[in-house]
This record gives C-alpha cells, sequence and structure tokens, in this order.
C-alpha cells in the first residue's frame, strides 16, 4: 500500500478537486462522513457520551462534520473548538456554520488550561485538534489537553493522525495523543511505522475516502507498506522438474566459540526459506555442533583449531553468501573478513558481528559487491552510519548510506524498513514475540535462502522480512510472545508461505 507524504496528501486533495469539479468543503464533508459512519456501525446508537475536541484547521472542520452527524444520529456529544489559534480554516468555519445549522448547543470554546473539561473514563474522545498540518509543538495548554485524554483511560478515537504527531517530521519535546485507534485517511501515514512515533499507535485502520483513482495510481511514493498483497507479488512458484540445484547453494560464514547456535539458526533459517543446498563456514569448533544439530546442513572449516575463524577460504561456489551471525570481532576474524571481501564476487548478506567489523573498518564497504543486503538492528546502524537526530535523519542518513555503497539496507526494528534507491519498504508483519535472541539470525538465513533460490537482492530482502514476521504472527498463537523462540521462527516459516494463498487479504 502506498504511504503519501503530507505534501502528497494535499496534492491528492486538489487532483480529486479538479477532477471531480467539486470544492474542498465536499472533501471535509466526505472524510467527516465516513469517519462518523464507521463509529456508528460500532455505537448502533447506543447513548454513549461523545467528546468532540477540534482544532481551528481542516482536522477541526472533519471534526465539526463529524460532531454534525452525531447531533443528528441524537447521540449525546459535547463539540470543544480548541484555539490555539484565530486563524480558522475556511473550511472550519463553513463546517461550524452547517453544525449551528443543527443544533442550539454550539461548540464551547477553549483557550487556556482553566478552560480544559472533565474527561471520563465512559466517554467516546475524537481528537480532530492537529491532523497532517502540525509543524512545531502545540501551546503547553493544549498538550495539557492531550495529557489529560491520555489520562482519561476514555476509547480514543483520533481522525486522519493522533494530535501532535508530525507525519514527515519528528516534533521534539511534545505530547501526542495515544488513541484507541487512528482512522487514517486514504492512506497511512509514515510516522506510524517509527519507533519514536509508533509508541503512540495501538490500532490503525485507513478510511478510503475516494480520492481520485488516476491520483493515487500514478502517485510516487518515497515509502509503501508491505502486507500479504505485496508479498504475493513476490513469491516465485516451483516448477515440478526442479531439483535441489534450481534452487541454490547458500553458504553461511558464522559462529565463533560459544556462538555457534548462530551458525545453527542462520542455516535453519536458509533451509526452511527454501534453499537448495545450505553449507555453513564455521570453526573446527563448530563443526560437530552442526552436523549433529541439524542434518540437513553441510559444514566446512576452516583450517585452524581456535575458537574464531581465522581464515575464510574454500573451494566452492555458493550461489550467495550470508555472513556474520556468531563471528566475534577477534582482530584475526576481522583479517580474514577483510581478505575474503577482497577477493569475492559472490552476492552478500552481511548481519551481526560482520557488520561491527566494518562500521570499525569502514574502508572495508568498498569491497562490498553490488547489492549486498545488510541486516543491521538499531544499534549496528548507528555503528555503521553515525547517531541520528531523529527517525526521519535515520531515514535520510540510512537512504545516503545505501546509495553511497550500492547496498540494500534492512533496518530491523518493530517495522522493519528495507531502505534501496531512495525508497523505503515498511514492513508490516512480526511481533514483540521476536525480541529474543537469534531471531536476526533466522533472518540473515532466510535472505540468504531466498537469494539463493533466485530472488533478486531487494526482494529477498523485503519478501524475507515479510515471511519471518508472518511466521512469528502465526507461531505467537500457539506459544505467546514469551513463549517463541528463534528456532520456532523457522518451524512456522512454512505456514508464512501457506499464508500467502490461504484467505484473501481482510479489506482495512
Ligand atoms: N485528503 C485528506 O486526507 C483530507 C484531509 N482533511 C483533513 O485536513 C487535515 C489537514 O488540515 P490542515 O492542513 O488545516 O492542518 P491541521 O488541521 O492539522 O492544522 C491546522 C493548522 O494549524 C497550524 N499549526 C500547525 N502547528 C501548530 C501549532 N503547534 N500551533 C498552532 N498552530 C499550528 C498549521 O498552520 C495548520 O494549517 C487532515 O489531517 C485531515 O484531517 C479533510 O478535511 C479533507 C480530505
Ligand atoms: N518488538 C518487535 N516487533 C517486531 N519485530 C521485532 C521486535 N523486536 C525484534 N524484532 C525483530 O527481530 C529481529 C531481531 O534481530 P536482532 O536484534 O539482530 O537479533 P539477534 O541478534 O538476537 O539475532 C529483527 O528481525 C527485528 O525486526
Ligand atoms: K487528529
Amino acid at each position: 500500500m502506498k504511504i503519501l507524504s503530507k505534501e502528497q496528501v494535499y496534492q491528492a486533495d486538489k487532483a480529486t478537486e479538479n477532477a471531480e469539479n467539486i470544492p474542498s468543503y465536499n472533501l471535509m464533508e466526505r472524510a467527516g462522513g465516513y469517519a462518523f459512519e464507521f463509529m456508528h456501525q460500532r455505537l448502533q446508537g447506543q447513548p454513549v457520551p461523545v467528546k468532540i475536541f477540534c482544532g481551528i484547521g481542516n482536522n477541526g472542520g472533519d471534526g465539526l462534520v463529524i460532531a454534525r452527524y452525531f447531533v443528528e444520529h441524537q447521540y449525546p456529544v459535547d463539540v470543544y473548538v480548541v484555539n490555539y489559534s484565530d486563524n480558522r480554516s475556511k473550511d472550519f468555519l463553513l463546517a461550524l456554520e452547517e453544525l449551528k445549522k443543527v443544533t442550539r448547543k454550539w461548540p464551547q470554546v477553549l483557550k487556556s488550561e482553566d478552560d480544559l473539561p472533565q474527561i471520563n473514563r465512559e466517554d467516546l474522545v475524537v481528537d480532530c485538534i492537529f491532523g497532517i498540518g502540525i509543524n512545531r509543538p502545540a501551546p503547553k495548554w493544549v498538550q495539557q489537553l492531550f495529557v489529560n485524554i491520555n489520562q482519561s483511560g476514555a476509547y480514543t478515537v483520533a481522525i486522519d493522525v493522533p494530535s501532535g504527531m508530525g507525519v514527515d517530521v519528528y516534533i521534539k519535546d511534545s505530547e501526542v495523543i495515544k488513541p484507541t485507534i487512528v482512522l487514517s485517511f486514504q492512506t497511512p501515514k509514515l510516522a506510524f511505522f517509527l519507533p519514536q512515533s509508533g509508541k503512540y499507535i495501538n490500532n490503525w485502520t485507513v478510511l478510503d475516502i475516494g480520492l481520485d483513482r488516476n491520483f493515487m495510481n500514478s502517485v510516487q511514493t518515497q515509502a509503501q507498506l508491505i502486507d500479504k498483497a505485496e508479498a504475493q507479488q513476490m513469491y516465485k512458484p516451483r516448477t515440478k522438474f526442479s531439483h535441489k540445484g534450481t534452487y541454490g547453494h547458500a553458504l553461511l560464514i558464522t559462529g565463533s566459540y560459544g556462538k555457534t547456535g548462530a551458525a545453527v539458526l542462520s542455516c535453519k533459517g536458509a533451509l526452511s526459506s527454501g534453499a537448495g543446498l545450505v553449507t555453513a563456514y564455521t570453526t573446527q569448533h563448530g563443526l560437530p555442533i552442526l552436523q549433529s544439530s541439524l542434518p540437513e546442513a553441510m559444514v566446512l572449516a576452516d583450517r585452524y583449531n581456535g575458537k574464531y575463524l581465522e581464515e575464510i577460504q574454500f573451494d566452492l561456489a555458493p550461489t550467495v553468501i550470508g555472513v556474520g551471525p556468531g563471528l566475534g570481532t577477534e582482530k584475526i576474524t576481522q583479517q580474514a573478513l577483510k581478505t575474503f571481501l577482497k577477493a569475492n564476487k559472490i552476492p552478500l548478506v552481511v548481519d551481526a558481528d560482520a557488520l561491527n567489523i566494518l562500521s570499525e573498518n569502514q574502508e572495508f564497504l568498498e569491497f562490498l559487491p553490488k547489492y549486498s543486503v545488510l541486516t543491521p538492528h538499531p544499534k549496528e546502524l548507528e555503528r555503521l552510519i553515525g547517531t541520528w537526530e531523529d527517525d526521519f535523519e535515520k531515514l535520510k542518513k540510512a537512504e545516503a548510506f545505501s546509495k553511497k555503497y550500492n547496498c540494500v539496507l534492512v533496518l530491523k526494528d518493530a517495522h522493519t524498513i528495507t531502505v534501496f534507491d531512495g525508497k523505503y519498504y515498511v514492513n508490516n508483519t512480526g511481533n514483540p514475540g521476536l525480541a529474543t535472541g537469534g531471531s536476526g539470525d533466522v533472518l540473515t538465513g532466510i535472505i540468504t535462502g531466498l537469494m539463493a533460490q533466485g530472488y533478486d537482492a531487494l526482494t529477498a530482502a523485503i519478501f524475507g522480512v515479510y515471511l519471518h514476521g508472518k511466521a512469528a504472527d502465526i507461531a505467537i498463537n500457539h506459544t505467546a510472545y514469551e513463549g517463541l523462540t528463534a528456532s520456532m521462527i523457522t518451524e512456522f516459516l512454512g505456514q508464512a508461505y501457506l499464508d500467502l494463498f490461504a484467505q484473501p487479504e481482510q479489506k482495512q
């Protein structure tokens, strides 16, 4: 699903007004109407006390349209205008006139902290204070209202975006409404998926408000959300007369003393994603461990008998190589990695300690083949690209890094974002059960396994992240978050594949 930027949302509005030859106020009516319908269908006329907080821009205008529908349907409703500025938008004023036609109970105007009403747990709060237009922290007394709403425990519906949240910029030192659900118009917003702002999102859904189809189809967005519909398109079906050679050979350079488990997990990931052959390249010490725990994998070891890899040299032509999980960062391993990288021409997936070694020796980055996949978690990313002010700057820096080294960067997080060629692919599977040691090693194996099967690097990264998260989403029905272990991700990977075509995607 496309994730439009703030500017693109305004353009979509304009395109719709032009295509349908309607004034902008009609769109506000439409948006407010759909939002009301969503709530009305669930309330079914129950006399829940509704409190609608409206700003003075178009998000506030939406709130006034919603308020009018609530009044017309005889819900007990209180409407407040959060008057953070006297600059009321044109459509806000039109919506206010329409509201005044149906009720004598005019909105109460709030101008300071003293005016803030009591909010009860039983209320339904509708948040229309700020939408995508917010560009700086709201005045302190308005932020106090956000806090009061959050502390009230009331069921809170945020219209378009939670007030206080910037959609394309991070608004520093500002309170944000933490709604029960966000009804987002036409497109989810990038901020929903980033850690600093996403922590305010419990649940969101998109309301299709009928923005111009031509515009929506042709607009090129920087970000897109990867869900089942997108993942289905990536899947490569198998052919009847295929054989293990058809699905490639994945080599995983992994493990060291006490971290051979990382080698096992990444090999399991590659095998369960469907690689034809999987070989681990590890220490002599790790060899018997791998052989006994994973009979499907072949094992090569270096010539030394140390705790760490001292040499990376093999007489083999794998389709793709995954390198890093459990390697350690010993000087001798760093040297071995450098020698290997300098000579290597085979596509790479780089993770964990291999990333840490690259961070310490940034000159090694030049040796990476084109389209290498790098899969850092936030700490590894920081070592690689330095610190960032906020999540949007993190994305910009990651984008520049991926352009500079022509690599696919997989930014692992609750919503993992794959960055390549200036585009962001935002994953929508996965859950906190994945916050367990070894789940990243499995991901490395999965992406390597997909590349072995002929998926290009970018597709392997996006699809691998999707499947990894989906396997975890299926697994937790049996294990809960707490009971999920990294090995189980590989056990449920087959079900993640099955799920791709199991049932049509539920409409948001
Ligand atoms: N296509 C869509 O998505 C549609 C969106 N509409 C609504 O329009 C909203 C956007 O409306 P606006 O652009 O008027 O923006 P908002 O209603 O979000 O904000 C109001 C105005 O407040 C000002 N402002 C920003 N930060 C401030 C601060 N800290 N203190 C004081 N003033 C501040 C801004 O100049 C902004 O224009 C959307 O979020 C949505 O609710 C609908 O009305 C129509 C269709
Ligand atoms: N709260 C979460 N929600 C969804 N996915 C998560 C969460 N926490 C971690 N993950 C995923 O789990 C994996 C963890 O990787 P990583 O930190 O490298 O683990 P390890 O080094 O133990 O293998 C990543 O794919 C990440 O996206
Ligand atoms: K809002």
